[in-house]
């Protein structure tokens, strides 16, 4: 009855509190009465951690089960987010500890807020490995995140007079009660130097790799809790720290320096994370930070096997691994490394063990993000590796002159050394010839995927070709960051929908009509637009009204995601408001968020073109507030939390066929966002669950942009042949936004009417009538609160939980709950 249930949690709430008052004193040595902000949240930290920690070692001793195969997901990014308030809602104790910690004088609110967020990614592959962590949690997959422990996250932006700027993301100053360090699992990695052939003592062909430099690389795990399950997953991040940390004769010869080179050569390999999440640097430390990574990972498994008591030949079925991208995608040759010098195996064995052991995730079609490494840099860092892929490409090519007798130029094509210009190596190739399965991450992306970039693979192998398209936690992305819509949904329909999102959500159909739902509904909206707007003034310091329609775009900033298309139709409606043609326009915010790569020039100046655009607009007073332009700084999963429930409107206007996937799409419609969108990546299937009718699609699809591309593509007579756009293109040239300055936006005009190879000025049109039937929909307040309504309700597919359980079902066989 439910005075138990109130019983049990009084002393819940009393277990949490002690709990919490016992790690301040015994991890901080801090009394309550001099404890700072930042005490109670490490000692909160600590009383979750503790909770989690007995389902970790019991879940670490069921993975000793022989029968079990475990999933490693092998990534170079895992964009967690901060761990406090998804631990006390995964853990069920959200409530309890929310009173415990009143009760102790303080707000839960700014406990969580002292949370340093662990940026250990760029975008959304990187969150993408953290939702897929916690779903394999919540469905009970054994499992292991494999990763790099960064000293430096993805920087922190700031924007200074409109243009942004990076600062170091040092976010281990105030340490990290979440990781625990485990100095035993340690292993060394070679780089660099050369191989030397031999033959052992039974006669064998050997090959001994004698290496430059060897780095030691520690493993740091952090717990992952499953939803209200009891058991507690794995991430395993490696650091990097030196074989020997100081060198005491360089230090007696008074060579200071040397004495801490080989330390600090050592320990910049998990120094920082590389803040691309397109072009290819191809850096030698990159290279170095993927194989120092993946070659701990592999020892760390063949380390489980053993403690596991499983032969070599049963490491496919006790052990299958997902590489997140090409990132890790060394990992096949470093498998045949292993097998063969370190454990002897023969060639084809090994070859047949690594197939069956790796699948490979592709997350991007972009050439510029595809990554090659130039020979010699392979050659020089990787010296043992290069000669196994040779031969690895050797094999293969055989088995392609077999099969097409003669076709070359299929042998050139697929070969994982491009001969062309400096050689280089084709990292998406060797992934694919060293895998058993190979998945895009939307139905688009896959099918172009077969059609283009791995169209000569397909051909060879169709049926090791699967989609499994993305989705995201219901757990973090909904419960825990809207709270109000949470109670709401489960007030009338139950709780079960969070670990039950396909199945169970779609039950709030039945409300869609149902006027005090409605209310309640659009009462919600309202209220988390009120604190986005409260928000902003703090932190932007610009005013902006909730009753507006919020118009959100917020992702990585790339030309190819057409930020600037939004930019220019803001700048048309400006031009329209100082004309007095306002008839049809809807008071709107539009908000952007967003990081450009630091070298990225254009994306820099994007940001420049919004923060004027929204300088000069905000303060002129014949737009009188009509409409508002706010660039959020430092967009990330923590600020996220205030973002996706405050949307009305979720832009995901990229030209089809570049976006592989997207995932913020799904967090904005499942916080009842509708969204304006192309036919590209996810949006599609988004559109077929929620319905054409509770969806803004507008612009070309990926076949006729190919098509307008190979007609000759000139932006310039679409530029002449549009009054609207060609005027709002002129006030951006003329300085309009830019106190008369026409030079600083120059770049961003010529590249738009010279090549706009993203196709902006060709979608403009439909883009701006687009958003004309939005403006009309908002004014019908019911017909639009339904309309979210039902977007949330069929949004169940986009679950983590079901793309995890498609993984289980077709890629990794695997059981799952
Ligand atoms: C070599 C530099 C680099 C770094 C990161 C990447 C990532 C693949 C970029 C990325 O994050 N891709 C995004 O992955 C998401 C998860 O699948 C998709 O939803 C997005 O559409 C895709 O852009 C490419 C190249």
């Amino acid at each position: 009855s439910n005075t138990l249930v109130q019983n049990e949690s009084i002393n819940k709430t009393e277990e949490i509190k002690d709990s919490i008052l016992e790690h301040l004193c015994f991890n901080l040595g801090k009394s309550p009465r001099i404890a700072t902000l930042h005490d109670w949240y490490m000692a909160t930290a600590y009383a979750a951690r503790e909770r989690m920690m007995r389902n970790f070692v019991s879940y670490t001793e069921k993975m000793q089960n022989k029968t079990l195969k475990i999933v490693g997901y092998l990534s170079a990014e895992f964009l967690m987010g901060p761990h406090l308030g998804n631990a006390l809602i995964n853990l069920g104790i959200e409530n309890e500890t929310k009173k415990a910690i009143e009760q102790l004088g303080i707000n839960l609110n700014d406990v969580l807020e002292q949370e340093e967020e662990p940026g250990l990614g760029n975008g959304g592959l990187g969150r993408l490995a953290a939702c897929y962590l916690d779903s394999l949690a919540t469905l009970q997959v054994p499992a292991v995140g494999y990763g790099i422990r960064y000293e430096f996250g993805i920087f922190d932006q700031y924007i200074r007079d409109g243009w942004q700027v990076e600062a170091t993301d040092k976010w281990l100053r105030n340490g990290n009660p979440w990781e625990i360090v485990k100095p035993e699992l340690n292993y060394t990695v070679k780089l660099g130097g050369h191989t030397e052939s031999y033959t052992d003592d039974k006669g064998k062909y050997r090959v001994k790799w004698i290496p430059a430099s060897e780095i030691k690389g520690i493993a740091y795990d952090t717990p992952v809790p499953g939803y209200k399950n009891g058991v507690t997953g794995i991430l395993r991040l490696w650091k990097s720290e030196a074989v020997e940390s100081f060198d005491f004769h360089a230090f007696d010869k008074g060579d200071y320096y040397g004495a801490v080179h080989e330390k600090v050569f050592s320990e910049n390999i998990s120094k920082v994370l590389y803040p691309n999440d397109v072009s290819d640097e191809g850096k030698r430390l990159r290279l170095s930070q993927q194989y120092f990574f993946v070659s701990c990972s592999l020892q760390n498994a063949f380390h489980i096997l053993h403690l596991r008591g499983l032969s070599i030949d049963e490491f496919p079925e006790s052990m299958t691994f997902q590489l997140n991208d090409t990132h890790p995608s060394i990992a096949i040759a470093e498998m045949m490394r292993l097998l063969i010098d370190e454990h002897q195996v023969g060639w084809e064995k090994a070859w047949d063990i690594t197939k069956k052991t790796f699948a490979y995730t592709n997350h991007t079609l972009l050439p510029e993000a595809l990554e090659k490494w130039s020979l010699p840099l392979f050659a020089n860092v990787l010296p043992r590796l290069l000669e196994i892929i040779y031969e690895i490409n050797s094999r293969f090519l055989l088995t392609i002159r077999d099969k097409y007798p003669g076709d070359e130029d299929r042998v050139r094509r697929m070969s994982i050394i491009d001969e062309r210009g400096n050689k280089s190596v084709r990292m998406a190739h060797l992934a694919t010839i060293g895998s058993h399965a190979i998945n895009g991450v939307s139905a688009l992306h896959t099918k172009l995927l077969k059609q283009d970039v791995l169209h000569d693979f397909y051909e060879l192998e169709p049926d090791i070709f699967f989609n499994v398209t993305n989705g995201v936690t219901p757990r973090r992305w909904i419960k825990l960051y809207n709270p109000r819509l949470t109670s709401l949904i489960t007030t009338h329909i139950g709780e079960s929908w969070v670990n039950h999102l396909e199945t169970d959500l779609v039950k709030l159909e039945q409300y869609a009509d149902d006027p005090t739902f409605q209310q309640a509904w659009h009462d919600v909206k309202r209220q988390n637009k009120t604190d986005l707007a409260h928000l902003i003034q703090a932190i932007v310091g610009t005013k902006v009204n909730p009753d507006s329609l919020f118009d959100i775009q917020v992702k990585r900033i790339h030309e190819y995601k057409r930020q600037h298309l939004n930019v220019l139709y803001i700048a048309h409606l400006y031009n329209r408001i100082k004309q007095k043609r306002t008839d049809g326009i809807t008071p709107r915010t539009f908000i952007f968020g967003g990081k450009a790569a630091p070298g990225y020039v254009m994306a820099k100046l994007i940001i420049k073109l919004i923060n004027s655009v929204g300088e000069t607009i905000n303060n002129d007073p014949d737009v009188n507030g009509l409409i508002k332009v706010v660039f959020f700084p430092d967009f990330n999963v923590k600020n996220g939390a205030h973002i996706y429930k405050a949307a009305d409107l979720s832009e995901q206007i990229s030209t089809a066929g570049k976006e592989a996937s997207g995932t913020g799409n799904m967090k904005f419609a499942m916080n009842g966002a509708l969204t304006i969108g192309t036919f590209d990546g996810a949006n599609i299937e988004i559109m077929e669950c929620v319905g054409e009718e509770n969806f803004f699609l507008f612009g070309l699809h990926a076949a006729e942009v190919a098509e307008t591309k190979s007609n000759g593509y000139r932006p310039y007579d679409i530029y002449n042949s549009d009054e609207d756009l060609k005027q709002a293109i002129d006030m951006i040239q003329s300085g309009v936004f830019s106190h008369g300055d026409t030079g600083v936006f120059q770049p961003f005009v010529d590249t738009l009417l010279n090549y706009d190879p993203f196709l902006v000025l060709k979608d403009f049109r439909a883009y701006a009538e687009c958003q004309q039937r939005v403006s009309d929909a908002y004014t019908n307040q019911k017909e639009w609160t339904k309309m979210s309504i039902l977007n949330v309700a069929r949004m169940g597919k986009f679950s983590s939980d079901r793309s995890v359980k498609d993984y289980c079902e077709n890629i990794w066989k695997v059981n799952h709950a």
